[in-house]
């Protein structure tokens, strides 16, 4: 097999791996499941309070930002949990700072949110 192919097939391969990882994390993880219909949720507001391209710009990223923490921030507890088995010291403060990550795109997807939002909501009431 050439080298061309064999570095395509390669790279589905690892496509696979972290699609798997997603689905892992949507079983495995109540927080994804409230992730995936929170997201749902953001999707079908900006539809319907018909967003501009700058605000569905945002939305994305912000969204993204917590899907990314939330994810890493799982890895990072099993990971813990796996090498260091017990309570640690280290461990407790490994695990906050990575929690304290979700927190800080937690917050920012909520002022996003409500910059965007809650205008469209005021002239909507
Ligand atoms: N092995 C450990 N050693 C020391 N502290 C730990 C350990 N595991 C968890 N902790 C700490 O105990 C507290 C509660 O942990 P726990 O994982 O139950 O919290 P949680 O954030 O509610 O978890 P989850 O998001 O999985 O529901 C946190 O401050 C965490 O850092």
């Amino acid at each position: 097999m050439s080298i061309f192919k064999q570095t395509i097939r390669n790279r589905v391969r690892s496509f696979g791996y972290a699609f798997s990882g997603i689905v892992a994390f949507l079983k495995s993880e109540p927080n994804g499941r409230i992730h995936a219909v929170a997201t749902v949720l953001v999707i079908a507001a900006g539809f319907y309070f018909d967003i501009g391209l700058m605000e569905w710009g945002l939305l994305v990223l912000v969204m993204g930002l917590v899907w990314i923490t939330e994810i890493l921030n799982t890895a990072i507890e099993k990971a813990m949990d796996h090498v260091a088995p017990g309570r640690h010291t280290m461990v407790k403060f490994v695990k906050d700072v990575a929690a304290a990550a979700v927190l800080i795109a937690a917050i920012t997807a909520v002022v996003i949110g409500g910059i965007i939002f809650l205008p469209k909501i005021a002239e909507f009431l």
